[in-house]
């Protein structure tokens, strides 16, 4: 398995940003990630392979703090990583006054998939994914999906924007106007009215790097970022993925075309059965017999020509 090409020379790589260190989850008797040690340094891009049921997803939703993990530590520009923690709702008796916050209804946006829970705890550390399935605002253009991203940014606040209240008035402008800085930095920029559902899927794809980026993150984590892609959107995958690179943030990528990451990645972390089997660079893991072992057999390959692209999936996962 050698499918290195050449790459852009990576700039200088600074201090750690993100550090995992004995990252342990368990689901009842399933041991999905076992003892997992990663640490990402600033303006690296860290590849994280493995077979199906790797783990690879859990460890991710680990770093994010999606999960808290059993046992171990996550720890982001030196702070340890908590969990996001749903708001305690005030119980109201029956038969008493309903309180007025306790009333409020949130407006529902023009549906949408499912956001992750508590998507601003994540964005607050710094940090921005993307999703495996792709999880758009269908009926919203390009643009509008993006300053959604940004809302959880401004001081607004998504409800604030929903209702049009004066802050939001205030931020509107600059938030639309950085959600069209970064459409043309992911190579979308004459595509702002276009409704989500309507673009190609690679484009799709772009436009959630675009709305993680409107977090202004430090660490980016894209999972399986090429799912479905034909080679030419692939390969502009990579480059964008550079491209954000040389603009200062780290990246994580969940991938199983191997020539992708192997071209891409400074480092490549490879998981087996929840654990790993080995941390190194691009060369090095590529030349390990085991880790093609591990793929032996799973059915995996990384043949570019197979058509896995899935039909309509933002607009399956996004319908009213
Ligand atoms: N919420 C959950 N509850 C119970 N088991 C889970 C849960 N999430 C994942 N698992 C199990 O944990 C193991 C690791 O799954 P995970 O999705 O992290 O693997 P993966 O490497 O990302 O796989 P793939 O490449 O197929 O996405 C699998 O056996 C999976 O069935």
């Amino acid at each position: 398995m050698t499918v290195t090409e050449s790459r852009p020379a990576a700039p200088a790589v600074g201090g750690p940003v993100l550090e995992a260190s004995g990252v342990t989850m368990r689901f009842g008797g399933l041991l999905a990630v076992n003892n997992v040690n990663l640490t990402v340094r600033e303006g690296e891009i860290v590849g994280l392979i493995g077979p199906n049921g790797a783990g690879k997803t859990t460890f991710f939703n680990c770093l994010t703090g999606l999960y808290k993990p059993t046992s171990g530590q996550v720890r982001f520009a030196g702070v340890p990583r908590k969990a996001p923690v749903a708001p305690k709702r005030k119980k109201v008796k029956p038969g008493q006054p309903v309180p007025p916050e306790a009333a409020v209804q949130v407006p529902v946006l023009p549906q949408l998939s499912p956001l992750p829970p508590k998507p601003r705890a994540v964005v607050r550390a710094g940090m921005a994914r993307t999703f495996q399935n792709i999880r758009l605002f269908a009926n919203m253009t390009a643009l509008e999906n993006v300053m959604v991203g940004r809302y959880s940014r401004t001081s607004a606040g998504a409800l604030t924007s929903v209702l049009h209240g004066p802050k939001f008035r205030r931020e509107e402008a600059a938030t639309r106007a950085r959600a069209q800085e970064l459409l043309d930095f992911v190579g979308l920029g004459r595509s702002t009215e276009h409704l989500a559902r309507n673009m190609p899927y690679g484009d799709q794809r772009r436009l959630e790097i675009a709305r993680a980026l409107a977090t202004d993150p430090k660490l980016i984590l894209l999972d399986e970022p090429t799912a479905g892609m034909n080679p030419q959107e692939t390969r502009q995958a990579m480059d964008l993925i550079f491209k954000i690179r040389d603009s200062g943030l780290s990246v994580v990528v969940i991938e199983h075309d191997m020539r992708f990451i192997f071209n891409l990645c400074d480092r490549v972390l490879c998981l087996v059965r929840g654990e790993t089997l080995i941390e190194g660079t691009p060369g090095e893991v590529q030349s390990d017999p085991r880790v093609i072992e591990a793929y032996i057999g799973t059915g995996e390959d990384d043949d570019e020509d197979d058509d896995d692209r899935p039909q309509d999936d933002v607009t399956e996962e996004a319908k009213p």
